[in-house]
């Protein structure tokens, strides 16, 4: 397997609005998506993007902020919301070419894969692996997206 982009670092946040406001006035962010919840993961989303470079095939934009807000007390951020009540870090995402590849792959190297593999917010398959068996951090292995025009909001 080979590594890909780092597509998005996910924030958890008590409100997405507040967080909009705040990537807005205080870090000039200036493309910040629809927020859209996620039923199935338990989330409400908005993406922040970050410029990307325009001499690269692939995606204009570059490595996104996912910010996160739970829907509920059981969404699976709930737990983290609860030990750090202002937010912050939560995951990594990293793009690879083959999901079913890197499943595999970190499979054999005996980490926790967490649930089934599913379809994330950019409308391609993800999973995730336990934090403490990936030097602390939660990781989310995404397939790269084959066209970005699925989701244009
Ligand atoms: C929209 C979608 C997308 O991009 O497409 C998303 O990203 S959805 C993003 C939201 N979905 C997910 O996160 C799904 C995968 N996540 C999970 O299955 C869960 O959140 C776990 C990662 C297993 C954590 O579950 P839970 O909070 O119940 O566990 P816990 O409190 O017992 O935590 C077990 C240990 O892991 C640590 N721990 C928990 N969450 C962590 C995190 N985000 N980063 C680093 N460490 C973390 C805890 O401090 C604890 O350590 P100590 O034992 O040392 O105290
Ligand atoms: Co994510």
């Amino acid at each position: 397997m080979k590594l890909g982009r780092l597509n998005h670092i996910g924030v958890a946040t008590p409100s997405i609005e507040e967080s909009i406001a705040y990537y807005r006035d205080v870090m000039g962010a200036t493309k910040i998506r629809e927020p859209f919840d996620l039923e199935e993961q338990g989330v409400k989303v908005c993406f922040v993007d970050t410029p990307g470079d325009p001499t690269e095939s692939g995606p204009s934009f570059g490595t996104q902020i996912e910010l996160i807000e739970p829907l509920s007390d059981a969404s699976p951020i709930a737990g983290f919301l609860a030990k750090n009540p202002a937010g912050g870090q939560h995951h990594l995402c990293y793009e690879v070419e083959d999901i079913e590849e890197a499943r595999s792959w970190f499979e054999e190297k005996g980490k926790r894969i967490l649930g089934p593999t599913r379809i994330g917010a950019h409308g391609t398959p993800i999973f995730f692996l336990h934090p403490k068996d990936m030097m602390g951090q939660l990781t989310e292995i995404m397939e790269t997206p084959k066209e970005t025009t699925h989701w244009s909001n």
